[in-house]
């Protein structure tokens, strides 16, 4: 997925008329697959490793999924350009075109996410986890291979693998909320990057709505203040120039979904973010996190 990733940008970066060339770089996260990822450590798993190629001045631009962004960046580096964002809902794939994911079912759903085993147990509390690392391709390997019913994972990566025709379930939004940025790519730069460069590469590839609707989610995610392994979920839409956020935290066994929404202008997305997580920790948020990050 990373490298469609990176090719996808370079297609989009050659169709701007310049000229790009690929350093393929393994991060912890890519590496470590005996661990769940929320064991591995809260900050960078996907993303030091690019990060230090940007220092050195090796590269020009990281390409991430915004999702695996931690909130706040070190001083040295910044987010330039968001993709437009694909579709973006959690889904279950599975071997077997007939599985029926409701309500009574027993079933065995394969994920590595906090976030999603957390939600399960609260919408689908029939349905049993078990834990799977690797990319998407390993993972389609081992659901082969007899680990559990199915996997849920984000649309955009089954989408981009191509493995559309082995999703049986799409969740819905208002329940199933996906992580902040889910479905698009982040574009990191070193803070020094020549502005007329950065003016280019935006061009190129930043969606103007996509980044309004990743700014008030993000905003969310900083005021949050959780690293990128809590059970924690944001989406904003726009409409016009208006955008809502509904953003909230579940508890790890399941127990409670705290969620809260906010409208108001596009120009205020961070802002908006932001108060949505304040909301989230004053009722109980704040203890839920406390409770979380010990138990990770
Ligand atoms: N950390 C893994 C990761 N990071 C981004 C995506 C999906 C693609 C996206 O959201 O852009 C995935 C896999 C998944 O959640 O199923």
């Amino acid at each position: 997925m990373a490298l469609w990733q990176a090719d996808y940008v370079a297609e989009l970066l050659e169709a701007h008329g310049l000229k790009t060339e690929q350093v393929i770089i393994e991060t912890k996260g890519d590496k470590i697959l005996n661990k769940a990822l929320s064991k591995i450590g809260s900050k960078g798993v996907f993303t030091e490793e690019l990060e230090e190629q940007l220092r050195k001045g090796e590269v020009d631009i990281a390409v991430h999924s915004a999702k695996d962004m931690q909130a706040s960046l070190g001083d040295e580096f910044k987010l330039i350009a968001f993709t437009e964002r694909e579709t973006v809902n959690d889904v279950v794939v599975s071997t077997n075109p007939d599985l029926k994911i409701d309500k009574e079912t027993s079933l065995v759903l394969a994920t590595s996410s906090v976030r999603r085993v957390a939600m399960l147990k609260h919408y689908y509390p029939n349905i049993k986890t078990v834990d799977v690392r690797g990319n998407l391709q390993t993972r389609m390997a081992k659901l082969e291979a007899g680990l559990g019913d199915g996997l849920v994972l984000a649309y955009a990566g089954v989408h981009r693998m191509e493995y559309d025709d082995k999703i049986v379930h799409h969740f819905p939004l208002d329940e199933f909320t996906p992580a902040a940025g889910q479905g698009s790519v982040a574009i990191e730069a070193s803070v020094n990057m020549d502005a007329e460069v950065e003016k280019v590469i935006r061009k190129a590839l930043n969606h103007g709505p996509t980044e309004y609707r990743l700014l008030a989610e993000r905003g969310f995610l900083k005021e949050l203040q959780g690293g990128c392994s809590i059970p924690a979920f944001a989406l904003a839409n726009l409409d016009g120039d208006e955008i809502t956020i509904t953003g909230g935290l579940t508890a790890l066994d399941g127990s409670r979904v705290i969620r809260y929404e906010q409208k108001g202008s596009k120009e205020q997305a961070e802002e908006l973010g932001r108060t949505v997580a304040k909301m989230v920790l004053e009722d109980g948020g704040k203890e839920m996190l406390e409770e979380i990050k010990g138990n990770l």
